[in-house]
């Protein structure tokens, strides 16, 4: 099922039957992805008080599962400028389109005193002069571990304010990182490179969503994808999501 795209003035192919899914799966288990100090994600069966539980395993007829998760820590998210503000903003009012001309790139983090960091010449490097509406960042070194990593205090690599800065000046949109957040996980609440990419501090990019704990598998390439970034339909700040890449047919 081949599409062909039109954007930029240039003309795309994608193969809408390989979808390469870049999302990490949620499940109710201490296995799961975590940060941020909250317990793991549950995945329950509804039970009444003469304690049957709605589990075909255990004589009911069907499966009917509470779930209880946080969006932040618990796996890919989605999160808009509502995260840091004190109005709400949701994050499905704020994405409304779904499919974005893409760059994967790849980032081995540097050292800086006591913390790893992606710097704006990093960035720089490894965008040159592409006008993409979606980057995805994926950190070296790029193990499995990504998948079920409890990050609480572990402080992870991060986004530098002025690589951000530079991302919002180049147009980005839409940024995908495979880390726990873009910012320092111990920083008294700056979160520098949040507020620089949705530039809060000037006209807000109400648009504009940063999507976190994302998994770029090692076989998927830098260069030029599309992005399909599909998410829940929570009202809420930051929403568990499915970002899909697909690969531009070349021949
Ligand atoms: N870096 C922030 C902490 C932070 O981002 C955070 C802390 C607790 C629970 C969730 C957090 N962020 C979630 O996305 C700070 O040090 O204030």
């Amino acid at each position: 099922m081949i599409a062909s795209i039109q954007t930029n003035s240039k003309k795309y192919k994608i193969d809408l039957t390989k979808p390469i899914d870049i999302s990490i799966p949620l499940r109710g288990s201490h296995t799961n992805v975590s940060a941020w100090y909250v317990e793991p994600p549950k995945m329950e069966p509804v039970k009444d008080e003469d304690g049957f539980s709605a589990r075909v395993s255990e004589g009911a007829a069907f499966n009917f599962n509470n779930i209880s998760f946080n969006p932040h820590a618990h796996g890919t998210h989605t999160e808009c400028v509502g995260y840091l503000t004190r109005d709400f903003n949701s994050v499905n009012d704020s994405l409304k389109q779904f499919f974005f001309l893409a760059e994967v790139i790849t980032v081995a983090v540097e050292k800086c005193e006591d913390d790893f960091v992606i710097s704006k010449k990093q960035i720089q490097f490894a965008l040159g002069n592409k006008k993409r509406k979606a980057v995805i960042i994926r950190t070296i070194p790029n193990t499995l571990e990504k998948l079920n990593k409890d990050y609480a205090h572990s402080n992870p690599p991060y986004l530098m304010e002025d690589a951000a800065i530079y991302l919002r000046e180049k147009g980005v949109e839409h940024l995908l990182v495979d880390l726990p957040s873009l910012d320092k996980e111990k920083d008294g609440g700056e979160l520098l490179a949040h507020h620089a990419f949705w530039n809060t501090k000037g006209s807000v990019r109400k648009q504009a969503t940063i999507t976190e704990l994302i998994y770029v598998q090692n076989f998927i390439q830098d260069g030029t994808y599309f992005l399909n970034l599909q998410i829940a339909p929570f009202e809420n700040d930051a929403t568990p999501s499915k970002p899909m890449l697909y690969e531009v047919i070349t021949s």
